[in-house]
């Protein structure tokens, strides 16, 4: 599906991954930590007013990470031009394993704010989750659309691209077992373009 805010595709890996990645998730229950967020000054913290859920590390779905990370680079000029971006510089790709659960949200934000953030130029979301889903809720809404926020649902095996300096947020999730296998799992992430120079590499004195 397309729109002029996202850029969605279904059935975005094969059913063997997509199984094999919801399947290593719950294997790496006990390293998932609450998910941080990074404010103005740059550093990473826990708030839990803003965004509740939990992550895990890239050193924890390594393979994955590959994986996704192969299959998103191929693409990248393609999915800035249908997102109305400018060609840019590919620098990297960053990746979290998420899990939202039982009453867990992300308030409004955008993903590239303050500082090196703003060389975050595309968002993406792969979503996967137990079969039959057992939680309802956890859409992502994108509020810049009016009058009523541009509802996106979770499906397993799709994936979401949008420019990351959008206003959206991840709708309570309502998941009554409150069993961790069945959360709203997600490989979210940012495609970076290049820095520039002299913000990689502080000049000389
Ligand atoms: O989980 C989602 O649908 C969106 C996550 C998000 O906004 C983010 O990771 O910045
Ligand atoms: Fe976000």
């Amino acid at each position: 599906m397309e729109n002029n805010s996202c850029l969605i595709f279904n059935d975005f890996l094969v059913p063997e991954d997509n199984a094999g990645l919801y399947a290593h998730a719950l294997l790496q229950k006990e390293a998932f930590e609450h998910t941080q967020t990074v404010g103005k000054d740059g550093k990473g913290m826990v708030n839990e007013k803003w965004r509740h859920s939990n992550s895990l590390l890239p050193i924890y779905f390594k393979d994955y990470y590959k994986l996704l990370a192969q299959k998103i680079k191929a693409q990248v000029p393609d999915i800035a031009q249908q997102l109305n971006i400018e060609p840019f510089e590919f620098g990297h790709i960053e990746m979290h394993l998420t899990s939202h659960n039982h009453g867990e949200f992300y308030k409004p934000h955008i993903d590239n704010g303050a500082g090196q953030l703003k060389n975050r130029v595309i968002t993406f979301v792969y979503y996967f989750h137990s079969i039959p889903r057992e939680f309802t809720g956890g859409q992502l809404l994108f509020l810049h659309n009016k009058p009523k926020p541009l509802i996106i649902e979770p499906n397993n095996n799709s994936i979401v691209f949008f420019n990351s300096s959008l206003l959206h947020a991840v709708h309570p999730v309502n998941c009554p077992s409150g069993q961790f296998e069945h959360g709203r799992f997600t490989l979210n992430g940012w495609i970076w373009k290049k820095a520039e120079q002299e913000e990689a590499v502080p000049a000389a004195q």
